[in-house]
């Protein structure tokens, strides 16, 4: 079992009388990665930016590696690299002199920062374009630079808030690149998000915050299965199904929910194994069955049945 790396114990944080934050608690070991999930305003670029130190919490109490992260220098907060939601660069110097001076403030210097500068660059996949500026680079390039600056003292963790934003998809594609080297190396990350879709991907851990609150702190797995249906079979039929028929279906073995949208039918499935009786079920009816495909349900639905609301609008 890996040893903890962050603890995030109760912590809170208002703005005014609004409450961001209200008693988050999470924890990451080495080298996992936690998906930080909720809607827009849900608190997690708040909660980054405590973890961070760059917000004060009001209450609450975040351990790194043993060592309580407060506001100000300390040990504890060299530990963590941060890509924050606003890039910030230089865009009229180069890709490498923005590494440079970045590299600088973290007191790297001559041979050695060079040296991390061209390793960050290659990491990124961004090494024949170091003497370029970040004016000519697309948004997913940008991000991709502020990955490798974050990286330059070699932090343990790397928190990334919202790395996809304004982000082309073949730049996205390479972005998570970036970060499966990263898990690779045995790095630990913290990925927010408003994307189920990629927080499924990276993370082995994905913590749903909702006004300020955790709402569930899990595996992708273990959340899966809280789920009403497991898998989905989509069925297009020749005719229009009669009440009588959906009935039936319904009461089939495995069969969770069953939705109707002209000739086509959604049905929920507590498990992808019932998918080939319900298709013989609907054979024996009679029923010309014009195609069908069958799905793992997605985890974008988890938010709307723990919350009622859909993550976007
Ligand atoms: N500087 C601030 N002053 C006042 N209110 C703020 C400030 N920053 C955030 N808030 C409020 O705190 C709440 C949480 O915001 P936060 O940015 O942490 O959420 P988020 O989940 O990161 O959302 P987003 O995806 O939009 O960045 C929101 O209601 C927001 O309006």
């Amino acid at each position: 079992m890996a040893a903890e790396l962050l603890s995030v114990e109760q912590i809170s944080r208002s703005y005014g009388t609004r409450k961001a934050v209200d008693g988050v608690s999470f924890r990451v070991k080495q080298g996992q990665t936690v998906g930080l999930i909720g809607p827009n305003g849900a608190g997690k670029s708040t909660t980054v930016g405590m973890i961070c130190g760059l917000l004060r919490a009001d209450s609450g109490r975040i351990v790194l590696d043993g060592e309580t992260v407060g506001q100000g220098a300390s040990a504890a907060k060299r530990k963590i690299g941060f890509v924050p939601q606003d890039l910030a660069l230089y865009e009229e110097l180069p890709a490498i002199e923005n590494l440079k001076l970045f590299g600088a403030l973290y007191g790297l210097k001559g041979a050695a920062l060079r040296q991390r500068c061209e390793q960050v660059l290659a990491l990124v996949n961004l090494a024949d374009r170091a003497a370029d500026k970040p004016a000519t680079f697309s948004g997913g390039m940008k991000r991709r630079l502020n990955i490798a600056a974050a990286l330059l003292h070699e932090p343990q963790l790397l928190i990334l808030d919202e790395p996809t934003v304004g982000v082309d998809p073949q730049s996205r594609n390479a972005i998570f690149d970036t970060l499966e080297a990263l898990q690779a190396q045995g790095r630990a990350l913290i990925y927010t998000s408003h994307y189920m879709e990629e927080v499924e991907r990276l993370a082995d851990h994905i913590v749903i915050i909702d006004h300020g609150k955790v709402l569930a702190d899990e595996t992708p797995a273990a959340l899966h299965q809280r789920l009403p249906a497991q898998a989905a079979l989509e069925v297009e039929l020749a005719t229009e199904p009669s009440a009588a028929l959906l009935a039936g279906v319904r009461a089939l073995p495995g069969v969770t929910a069953v939705e109707r949208s002209g000739v086509a039918l959604n049905i929920g499935l507590a498990d992808s194994a019932h998918a080939a009786p319900v298709l013989a079920w609907l054979d024996a009816q009679g029923l010309a069955l014009r195609h069908f495909a069958t799905a793992r349900t997605s985890l974008e639905n988890i938010f709307l049945n723990l919350t009622g609301r859909s993550l976007r609008d």
